[in-house]
């Protein structure tokens, strides 16, 4: 049984061509002009690409004293509707026992997941267990691990912790991630703020000003440049962040910053929103900021100096985000983004020339399955490529409604916000499991884990140029020596 995608556009990260795509099974067959399938999926005027892939996603995370009320079964078939054919999302362990955690996290996916998916692990402390288990946490396809230095009393890690999992992450191949914001800090403006008589939302942001992220920015850079080995930094929200990326790309070192779409589109005056829920469900870490820190966002996403868009989702109801009522260190944080994030990066990104077509798809795709080291099995329009694809059709559009989403959230961050650049159709391994204009129903089960090896090159390189480059004693000749006293 194959597919043939006829008529359109295809679309990869470094060039675009007229031709057809010839799927058999769940891989890419054949790419080429006048091909010939079993069934013909008809792709005129628009544009065929690498399905996109959420490097940052938390289903059903456990946090703040509740659980993320996106589950797996709704979050991936939200996914597929918005174009994106994998998730990467976050295995949180209680205590040492990653592969306790990750068992847990396997359970839900392997039983929900329509799309497919694979997972970073939590480091959220350390100790001897932790050092000896994570080489069997990369022997089943985790080689990253992620590191908070926020959420102090909670996830946060401290310097030392995350310089012995960096050396760790150096010895296995394995990539460090880090959610860089000075928790320290935070914590202390949390209580400032507070003691002010300022509970609501506005204090959220209030409390996580740029610097503090700035800062751990530069502090977690420094640590993995100590411990040799390249870092990814998250949900990267402003300038004093992307500033501390770009310079460190300049001298050399292998860092990686991922801007989230809200980040990239929504901007801190949600905050001061007369309507108390519409600010609390747009509270999440970092938050969001004003616009000159988004047009650096976007300089960088063309410039090179930033490689991902992501979402982060992790998606709380309304309700849920209630807790916080009277305190706002109690609001669950989070939002959502994996239906929107390719229409809108469209929309804002393609529409008004910040970005190209390539370069969406280098974003959204391709570029991730690099640096995660699942390319050219994902993230390509190759032959031998999973035929996991999008044909987006740049005509096709919608006003973005919660009452119309595929995800189970009661809300959207994104409510009215017109948008262009639809999947016509979303193929995972060869499947096409969404058509625009359908409501699918999820598929349960249907997703698949992907293993992610250790990718030992950037270390080995690192390591090679750091043994050059190392401080050395100089050799003097005894008899040149001045005479001690
Ligand atoms: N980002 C956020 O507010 N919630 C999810 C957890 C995290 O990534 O920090
Ligand atoms: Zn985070
Ligand atoms: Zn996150």
């Amino acid at each position: 049984m194959s597919i043939v995608i006829k008529g359109g556009t295809v679309v990869a990260a470094d060039r675009s061509h007229a031709a057809d795509v010839l799927i058999e099974g769940e891989t890419i067959a054949a790419i080429g002009p006048d091909l010939a399938g079993d069934t013909v999926l008809d792709a005129e005027g628009a544009f065929i690409m690498p399905g996109g892939i959420d490097p940052h996603t938390h289903l059903e995370m456990p946090f703040m004293g509740t659980t993320a009320a996106e589950t797996w079964e709704s979050g991936t078939a939200a996914a597929l509707a918005g174009g994106t054919t994998m998730v990467v999302d976050f295995v949180i362990p209680e205590g040492d026992d990653l592969l306790g955690a990750l068992n847990i996290w396997e359970e839900r996916a392997t039983r929900q997941a329509s799309s497919d998916y694979s997972y970073h692990m939590c480091i959220t402390g350390w100790s001897q267990a932790i050092f000896e288990v994570m080489p069997q946490v990369v022997a089943r396809g985790v080689n990253s691990f992620k590191h908070f230095m926020a959420y102090k009393g909670a996830l946060m890690v401290n310097d030392d912790q995350m310089f012995a999992s960096f050396q760790r992450c150096a010895e296995l191949g394995a990539l460090p991630l880090v959610h860089a914001e000075n928790g320290d800090i935070v914590a202390a403006l949390q209580q400032k703020l507070l003691a002010d008589g300022i509970t609501g939302p506005e204090g959220h942001a209030f409390s996580r000003p740029p610097e503090v992220e700035g800062e751990a920015t530069n502090r977690a850079i420094m640590i993995a440049d100590a411990a040799g080995v390249p870092v990814y930094i998250v949900h990267t929200s402003c300038e004093q962040a992307h500033e501390a990326i770009r310079r460190a790309r300049q001298k050399g070192m292998r860092v990686y910053g991922e801007p989230l779409i809200q980040h990239l589109v929504l901007d801190e005056s949600v905050y001061a929103n007369a309507d108390w829920d519409y600010a609390a469900q747009r509270v999440m870490s970092p938050p969001f900021r004003d616009k000159a820190h988004q047009d650096g966002l976007w300089a960088g996403l063309a410039a090179g100096s930033l490689q991902v868009v992501a979402t982060d989702h992790c998606a709380f109801s309304a309700e849920q985000k209630r807790m916080g009522l009277d305190n706002f260190t109690r609001i669950p944080n989070g939002t959502g983004g994996l239906e929107d994030r390719l229409p809108v990066l469209w929309t804002k990104g393609v529409e008004t020339g910040r970005l190209t077509p390539n370069e969406f798809v280098a974003v959204t795709s391709t570029n991730i399955a690099r640096i995660l080291n699942i390319y050219p099995r994902k993230g390509a329009v190759l032959p031998g490529s999973d035929a996991d694809l999008v044909v987006l059709d740049p005509k096709l559009g919608k006003t973005i409604s919660a009452a119309r989403q595929a995800s189970i959230i009661d809300y959207n961050v994104f409510e009215g916000v017109e948008v262009r650049g639809l999947p016509r159709y979303t193929l995972s391994r060869g499947e096409v499991v969404h058509s625009a204009g359908r409501n699918e129903a999820p598929r349960p089960g249907r997703g698949r884990f992907v293993p992610r090896p250790s990718f030992p090159a950037p270390h080995r390189a690192l390591s090679t140029w750091k043994e050059i480059v190392a401080p050395r004693a100089v050799v003097r000749d005894p008899a040149l020596m001045p005479i001690g006293v």
